[in-house]
């Protein structure tokens, strides 16, 4: 269950659009905690009733051959005292359900403290923090002692309930015994029948709490499971709507242009067509309006404007983070087979449209786009958990070798728990680089001294502490080098490096022949691209586009007509 919702967690997006639009809270926690409640109460509750069953058949023969009448008291005493448990007891699915939460909710304020450990530190908050978690860890108590009085007040009738009748069947049977009707031993067992069935018919009664924090475990993860059913449903339904993506095949364009007898240099193919594109952020706010726009293979693209105005969105949408709003984008990276994947969108008409817009499209998202030949890298760069080498190696490759010997061995059959992730080499995934092409990447980025002083590619440390910010978007370009795809979306990826630094990585890139779009505020920027987007904060009151695209070199405006 776990790789399950894993799965589903972890496609199409999903944990991003959760965390961005706090969608549900703590999924960590029903991916840990819930489920391994879920699994282990459902299990405990199939044996109790199993068992109970299988003890209501034995002996409700013995009660039934002593004395009738006592089995159809027990009856209607466990239908009335599940009735006033159900009652006594009805707040407590939600006060669960709350406990989860809350503790979840403090739980997470101590991760962020521990990963921001360094902010908080400079900023000497520990004091701000100390309230903050104190209020989460408050509202978690609240919740447990009102829990608690819940419980106290169920109990108290659930003990009542089990011992008041503990009378009743001596009460019954003992004339009987007097009277020379039945033996002595009868009795006995007439009390002991009558406390099995009692147990039972009570099984509610008895494991109300059980139950309840159960029914609590269960609401959040159906809640969990609708989200994640809802982004998958989402994502297929309504192709007339929202930004396309398309993935074009490089060699299909290449044949069409020889049949046109023009034959294109490799310098001047099509890398990406944006047309009629709208972006707006997931509250419908318009950020870009209408933006067409042609970038070729190494003609680098600086997109500039005021904070706020939609430059990191544009991004998000040509990444397929964001799908609101309508337009298509047309990236011509790939050059390998044809998928043969239904063409949801028009297209371009000769061209084979391989993977269709990717919204609705049977292919993951995140998995494909770095082995489609585009690589995003983010102002603050991610790092993983783990070695040097991982690190160098992340996205696109996984280490095998550090994440079997790390992992304990599984001493039992789960096959499934081994599977490796969709990492290997492939037509699409460059060949796996050795340790020289790993340390030599480190050099192009003038990372090679880092070596030395951590020993080995192989030794695991908290990177986002160890390294500076400028050394850390200086390891995402190593990343960036090694897997060399056709295109790159750079936010603000230098904006910790000096302008000697900058320009190096930015020649670095160039030789490698990868096509790179840069958002940036800096003017050295300028220096490495040959055209310029500027996007201006929307006007909400004019319908005009908000986007003006000039050649660096030559500083004259491009429109549509140029294309
Ligand atoms: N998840 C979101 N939901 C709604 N609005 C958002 C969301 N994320 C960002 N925005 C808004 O969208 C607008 C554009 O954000 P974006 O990050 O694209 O700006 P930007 O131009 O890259 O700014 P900067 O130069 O400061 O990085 C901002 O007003 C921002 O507040």
């Amino acid at each position: 269950m776990t790789k399950y919702y894993m799965d589903r967690y972890l496609s199409n997006q999903t944990f991003y659009r959760i965390q961005s639009q706090s969608i549900i809270d703590n999924p960590d926690q029903r991916i840990v905690d819930d489920l391994s409640s879920f699994t282990g109460t459902a299990l405990s509750f199939s044996l109790t009733l199993f068992n109970a069953v299988i003890d209501l058949i034995s002996f409700s023969n013995i009660l039934f051959g002593i004395y009738p009448p006592l089995f159809v008291v027990l009856l209607v005493y466990s239908i009335g005292g599940t009735a006033i448990s159900v009652y006594l007891g009805r707040g407590l699915v939600s006060l669960n359900f709350l406990q989860e939460k809350k503790e979840a909710d403090f739980r997470y304020g101590l991760v962020r403290v521990r990963e921001n450990a360094e902010s908080i530190a400079f900023y000497s908050g520990e004091e701000n923090e100390m309230q903050l978690l104190l209020q989460r860890f408050k509202s978690a108590f609240e919740n447990l002692s009102k829990l608690l009085i819940s419980s106290r007040n169920l109990e108290f009738f659930t003990n009542g309930y089990r011992y008041l009748i503990q009378i009743l069947p001596v009460a019954v049977v003992a004339p009987m015994f007097f009277s020379g009707k039945i033996e002595f031993g009868v009795i006995n067992q007439s009390v002991s029948a009558f406390n099995h069935i009692l147990g039972d018919f009570s099984l509610i009664v008895y494991q109300f709490q059980a139950i309840s924090a159960f029914s609590a475990v269960i609401d959040r993860l159906g809640e969990f499971d609708d989200v994640l059913d809802n982004s998958n449903f989402e994502r297929r339904s309504d192709p007339s709507e929202g930004i396309h993506l398309i993935y074009c095949n490089v060699e299909s364009l290449a044949e069409l242009d020889s049949n046109g007898s023009i034959s294109l240099d490799n310098k001047q193919q099509k890398l990406v067509y944006i047309e009629n594109l709208t972006v707006q952020t997931p509250s419908s706010t318009t950020l870009v309006r209408d933006l067409s726009l042609l970038i070729n293979n190494n003609e680098h693209l600086l997109v500039t404007g005021p904070s706020g105005s939609g430059k990191t969105s544009l991004l998000r949408a040509m990444s397929g983070l964001w799908s609101t709003g309508k337009g298509e984008i047309k990236f011509y990276v790939k050059d390998g087979e044809e998928d043969h994947q239904p063409s949801i969108s028009s297209g371009v008409a000769p061209l084979k449209v391989d993977t269709a817009n990717d919204k609705y499209g049977e292919l993951g998202r995140p998995s494909s786009r770095n082995y489609k030949g585009i690589f995003f890298l983010p102002q603050r760069p991610y790092m993983v958990l783990g070695t040097l080498r991982q690190q160098l190696l992340y996205p696109t490759w996984a280490d095998d070798a550090i994440s079997t010997s790390e992992s304990t061995k599984p001493t039992g059959s789960l096959p499934f728990l081994m599977q490796a992730p969709n990492l290997e080499n492939t037509s699409e995934n460059p060949s796996k680089p050795t340790t020289e092409d790993l340390i030599q990447a480190l050099e192009d980025v003038r990372l090679g001294y880092i070596l030395a002083r951590f020993s080995s590619l192989d030794t695991s440390y908290e990177w986002s502490s160890v390294l500076s910010l400028g050394e850390q978007q200086r390891l995402a370009f190593a990343r960036l080098l090694l897997s060399k795809p056709k295109l790159v979306l750079l936010d603000e990826s230098t904006s910790a490096l000096d302008e000697a630094n900058e320009a190096h990585l930015y020649q670095q890139i160039e030789k490698a022949g990868i096509t790179y779009i840069s958002v940036g505020h800096r003017r050295t920027l300028y220096d490495f691209h040959k055209k310029n987007l500027h996007i201006s904060t929307v006007d909400p009151n004019s319908a005009d586009r908000n986007w003006q695209i000039k050649s660096i070199n030559k500083d004259t405006s491009y429109n549509l007509s140029n294309l």
